[in-house]
Parts: structure tokens; C-alpha cells; sequence
């Protein structure tokens, strides 16, 4: 598909064209002119015969070709899939069976509730109800197998990792994102990719902390500054910026100085008169680079009829407009002086404080591969540390005897004000443990999508039962968020905050024994290439951030009240009923309306 969409963009006049224009042309050619031909073979043919067929015959001819040619093409592919099913000794994934016709209820539900459901709560109540973790959404007869079970993702991104690749479908929708960066790339271009990129993530150079220091010394600054003035701080926002400067520094070589722009102000609170404007330059390319996200996820969402909502616009071009505006000239640049570096013949070698872009240079010159390879890292690198060190802070917020020992092995190891080395960082055990607890419940990235790309099975999570057959060029999509909070993997305390789980007896019981449980960097092959930068930043951050404070609060009056969790969900389950903010996800998890908090200064500072 990913294919036919760009020769439709290669034919002169179509690359002015919406994807919903492409979709419904695609549509045209594909299904209307094959039925208006048989038409036409049928009444030609008739004529020939001496038949003249009237004309309310072949109007409804017309009408009826396009509808019953899908009903033959679903049964007929239906019935080829159960029977390679049982050729393999296996039974279909069970499915979601809603009250309407392509389960277009459950799929409406899943639209109109995203807003105020919470995370994951169509996936969970629909494995809870068919009793599998592993299940067919069947949305508008399409399969989209949904799993949570370690086996089954495990298959899929490490022992038959072949068989599963990111694929044309999610290719469409990110594309005019993510170009074909490593995260929306297969085979030998992703290799590619992946290549290029991966000598940059050595040790010594992500030991390297002195962006993240300066980065760190101007946030805490600007916290201390607003928390003097008795007001709250939205985290997310601020940590944001802090994971922003510093990637676009270690990546591009320039800081976008989001950290220098006004913080916003609370909800009910005017913003004072001599106060910046919000809306910066560097505030404008965060948000712009957040609405692209929006984009590709809500063509997710949607499955393969997202170009319907997209007849008279890309959603992505305005904002990727603004974000392109932002990194052209950085990427440009970068080519010029490796050019002008060669025409000197200075010998421009790899240093560990160079930027990814000037490593990337001497590999390529090609302006579209270095944009797509440095946007998507910057995608990949700079929402995922910010997510986990919001529900970092969160989760401290509200387990202040878990704070509290935090502070203690940052005291003893680190001391009041020294800044932390590596080796500080790989020595403490409770905070590794307070970040995995938090990326086990709030992974960055909580559902992932991959395509088979030939028929397979899946060994069943019942053992008694048949295996399951996965059909070549299924959409298999799968939740770690929801995996990482079953009871039966994890223990009955599953739901709860409780970081001796990756230190106690607990371990060896349950993560150790089978470590596919836990998976927030994802496995295999595609793993994730910054995990070691990310627990150094992440690390760095909240023993600066506990060096200077020594207590939070969540400040929920700070924030929109229309952000806020639903009376409802205090009725519900799990976590849901505890929950004080509404974690949603695009690519990357996040707190709807950002996460509102108050610190108290550490005194012997
Ligand atoms: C808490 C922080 C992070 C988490 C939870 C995380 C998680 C992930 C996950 C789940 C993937 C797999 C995506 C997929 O295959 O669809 C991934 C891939 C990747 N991550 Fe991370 N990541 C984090 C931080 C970072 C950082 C800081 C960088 C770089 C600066 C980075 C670079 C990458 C790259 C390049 C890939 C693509 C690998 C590939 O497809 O071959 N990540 N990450």
C-alpha cells in the first residue's frame, strides 16, 4: 500500500494531493472502475444476447457490485484464513464481537471515549472478557490482533522477529513525520539506519554529563524561582524543555533554549503583565513536533481509514512545516562545514563531545537521510526520558516514604551538591529501581505495532488449547503498559508503586524467571539503541532534582479542572481508582494537562 501511495504522489499534479484524496483515488481505481467494468462486460453482453437490460436493472447493478464484491472478498478471505488455520493444527485469535456490523460500535466507543476513557481501558476490558490476553479487534473486518502476553512479544520482536516488521500500514501514517527515519523503516534501510547511528551510543560519550549538567542547573533555577513566588510548576512542561535543549545539543549540535522562554502559569492565575510570551520560537517548535504526534496517532487509532478524516488536509504538514524550519538550517549547515572541512582536507574526526549530526555527516550528505535519522531520534530520545521523569516525580509525590529513601542514597553516595559521575549513578541500586518501577507502570512507550509478514502461530496462552493462527499482513499490536500491570505475572501488588520489587525476593519470583515481563526498551534486534543514555539522563536529573528539593506535592488547583481524572474513574479498578492525573498516549505517554506540582527547597542548601 505504502508503495501504491508513492506512485500516486509520482503522477505530475498528485503530490498537491491530501492523503484523503490519494486514499479515495486508490479507493476508485481498485474498487469502482472493477465494478463498473463488470457492468458494462454484463450489459454488452446481454446485448449481444438479444437482452436488453433496463436501465433500473443496471443502476442497481452499480449500486449493488461495489457492497456485494466486499462481502465475497471478506467471506472468501475469511474462510482461506480458518482453513490454513486448522491445515496447522490452529484456532483463530478470539474476537471482540461487537453489537454492530465490523465492530463499528467498539470502534466508536474506542474514538469517543480515547478523551475520558482511561489508558488501555478498551484493551483490558476487552482480553477480561473473552479471557485471553491475546484477541482480534476485528475493527471494519480487518484483523488487528491486540496481545499482552510475554510469549507472543516476545515472538514478535525477538525469536521470529523476521516475521514481523513495522510494515506499509504504519509506514502511511508516520511517514510524513518520520520520513523513513529507523523508527518507520525496514530491512536493509533500517539496518542502514541503525548502523549509522548506533557507534554514536558508546559509553564514553553518553558518560558525558556536562549538557546535562548545564541543562539541569537552569531548571532547577527556574523551579526554585517560581516555588519562591508560591506558585506551582507544570513538570511535564519543564522537563520537557530540559530533555529538548539537551537533545537538540547532543544531537544537532544547537540548543533550542526552550528552558530560556516564560514557564506557564497556573490555571487560575493571570500571567503578570511583565512576563514573556509563552509562545516563543523554541515553544512553538515543541509544540509543533507534539502536534505531528497527535497526527500519526490518531491515524493509528483509526486503522487503515485515517486518509477519510484527511480529504482536504494533512494533518502533519502545517506542524511539521514549523519543525522543518527549525532543523533544515541546522542540517544544512552541518553539510556546508563538513564540505568545507574536506575542500581544506582538515581531517574532520570523531570526537566524544561531537554531535550526532556531525558524526552522521561524515557518513552521508544526503539532506533528507540526515533530517529523517535526527528527527527520529529526537523523537525517540527526548519524549520517552521526559515521560518517565514525570511519572518519576508523580510517583514520589505520592509515595513520600519512598522520597524519602531516594533522598537518603543520594545523600550518602552523591552528597548534598557534588555532581554525579557514572560510576556514582551505576552504584545506586534504589533509584535503578525507583525509575524501572516507574517504567513499569507508566512504560514511555505503552503500545507498539508491528505487521506479520508471513502465516504463523502462536503457541496458545492456555496450554490445553490449540495454538493461534496469525495471518500474514495482520496488524499485531501489542501493550507492555498492560502487561507490565497483570497480577498474575507480576504478583498480586501488580497496581502498587513498590520499587523493592526489583530488589526483593520478588526478582527472582517473578522477573527473573521470565524476563520478557518487563520490556520498556522493547528486545531483539530493534531494541532500544538509547537505554543507557536514557537511565544516565534520568538518573542525573533526579539526583540533581532531590539534591536541591526535599519534598513534593501533586498541586491539582494549579491545573485545568477539565484535565483533571473523572469523578468515574474513582468506581473502577486498579490503578484507575487511584489515579490523580490522566495518563494518555500519542507516540509516548504523557499527563493530560501537563502534571502540576509543588517542591519544598532542601535547607541545607
Ligand atoms: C525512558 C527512555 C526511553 C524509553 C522507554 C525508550 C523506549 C524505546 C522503545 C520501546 C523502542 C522501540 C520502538 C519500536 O521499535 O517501535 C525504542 C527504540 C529506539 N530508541 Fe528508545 N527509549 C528511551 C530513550 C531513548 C533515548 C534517550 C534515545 C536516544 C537518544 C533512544 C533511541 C532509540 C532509537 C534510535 C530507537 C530505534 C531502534 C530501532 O528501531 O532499531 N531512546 N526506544
Amino acid at each position: 500500500m505504502g508503495a501504491i501511495l508513492t506512485d500516486l504522489h509520482a503522477i505530475p499534479g498528485m503530490s498537491w494531493k491530501t492523503p484523503g484524496v490519494v486514499y479515495l483515488t486508490r479507493w476508485v481505481l481498485s474498487v469502482l472502475l472493477p465494478c463498473a467494468c463488470l457492468v458494462f462486460i454484463v450489459v454488452r453482453g446481454s446485448s449481444f444476447a438479444g437482452l436488453s437490460l433496463p436501465s433500473w436493472l443496471v443502476s442497481t447493478l452499480l449500486l449493488v457490485c461495489a457492497p456485494l464484491g466486499f462481502f465475497v472478498y471478506i467471506t472468501f478471505g475469511e474462510t482461506a484464513k480458518r482453513r490454513r488455520a486448522a491445515t496447522s493444527g490452529a484456532r483463530m485469535v478470539p474476537r471482540v464481537r461487537g453489537r454492530w456490523l465490523g465492530n463499528l460500535d467498539v470502534l466508536m466507543h474506542a474514538v469517543n471515549r480515547a478523551e475520558s476513557d482511561y489508558i488501555g481501558q478498551l484493551l483490558q476490558t476487552c482480553t477480561q472478557d473473552i479471557g485471553s490476553p491475546t484477541v482480534n479487534l476485528w475493527f471494519l473486518w480487518e484483523d488487528i490482533i491486540v496481545t499482552t502476553e510475554p510469549n507472543h512479544v516476545k515472538t514478535i520482536l525477538a525469536t521470529d522477529f523476521h516475521n514481523y516488521i513495522k510494515g506499509e500500514k504504519f509506514y502511511e501514517t508516520a511517514v510524513s513525520v518520520l520520513g523513513t527515519g529507523v523508527f518507520n523503516s525496514d530491512g536493509e534501510t533500517w539496518k542502514h539506519h541503525r548502523t549509522m547511528t548506533r557507534p554514536f551510543f558508546n559509553r564514553d560519550r553518553i558518560g558525558h554529563f556536562d549538557i546535562f549538567d548545564r541543562h539541569a542547573d537552569q531548571a532547577v533555577n527556574l523551579m526554585k524561582e517560581r516555588f519562591r513566588s508560591g506558585l506551582a510548576i507544570d513538570f511535564q512542561d519543564l522537563i520537557s524543555r530540559f530533555t529538548l535543549d539537551s537533545a537538540t545539543e547532543f544531537l544537532c549540535g544547537h540548543d533550542v533554549h526552550t528552558l530560556s522562554a516564560t514557564l506557564p502559569y497556573p490555571y487560575n492565575i493571570s500571567k503578570p503583565a511583565d512576563a514573556l510570551d509563552e509562545d516563543s520560537t523554541p515553544q512553538t517548535f515543541a509544540r509543533a513536533f507534539s502536534e505531528a504526534q497527535h497526527g500519526i496517532a490518531r491515524r493509528n487509532m483509526v486503522g487503515q481509514t485515517w486518509p477519510l478524516a484527511e480529504i482536504f488536509a494533512d494533518r502533519t504538514a502545517k506542524p511539521m512545516e514549523l519543525v522543518n524550519a527549525f532543523l533544515d538550517p541546522i542540517i544544512q549547515d552541518a553539510i556546508e562545514k563538513h564540505k568545507r572541512s574536506e575542500n581544506l582536507e582538515v581531517k574532520d574526526e570523531s570526537a566524544d563531545d561531537e554531535a550526532l549530526l556531525d558524526h552522521l555527516v561524515r557518513l552521508t550528505t544526503d539532506g533528507v537521510v540526515l533530517k529523517d535519522e535526527v528527527l527520529n531520534i529526537l523523537l525517540a530520545g527526548r519524549d520517552t526520558t521526559a515521560s518517565t521523569l514525570t511519572s518519576a516525580i508523580y510517583l514520589l509525590a505520592l509515595h513520600p516514604e519512598a522520597l524519602g529513601r531516594l533522598r537518603e542514597e543520594i545523600i550518602t553516595k552523591v552528597g548534598p551538591t557534588r555532581r554525579p559521575t557514572y560510576d556514582d549513578i551505576r552504584e545506586m541500586k534504589f533509584l535503578r529501581a525507583v525509575l524501572n518501577e516507574t517504567l513499569r507502570l507508566f512504560p514511555a512507550v505503552p503500545f507498539n505495532v508491528r505487521e506479520s509478514v508471513n502465516d504463523t502461530i502462536w503457541s496458545s496462552p492456555n496450554p490445553e488449547e490449540k495454538p493461534l493462527f496469525i495471518p500474514a499482513g495482520t496488524t499485531v499490536t501489542y501493550s507492555v503498559l498492560l502487561m507490565h500491570r497483570r497480577t498474575d505475572l507480576w504478583g498480586p501488588d501488580a497496581q502498587e508503586f513498590d520499587p523493592d520489587r526489583f530488589l526483593d525476593e520478588r526478582l527472582h519470583k517473578y522477573l527473573t524467571k521470565n524476563p520478557f515481563i518487563f520490556m520498556p526498551f522493547n528486545a531483539g534486534p530493534r531494541i532500544c539503541l538509547g537505554q543507557q543514555f536514557a537511565y544516565n539522563e534520568m538518573s542525573f536529573m533526579l539526583i540533581r532534582l532531590l539534591q536541591n528539593f526535599s519534598s513534593i506535592s501533586l498541586a491539582p488547583d494549579a491545573q485545568d479542572p477539565a484535565t483533571l481524572p473523572p469523578a468515574e474513574w474513582a468506581k473502577g479498578e486498579g490503578r484507575q481508582a487511584i489515579e490523580r492525573f490522566r495518563p494518555r498516549a500519542h507516540l509516548t505517554l504523557y499527563a493530560k494537562g501537563g502534571m502540576w506540582v509543588k517542591m519544598g527547597e532542601t535547607e541545607s542548601i
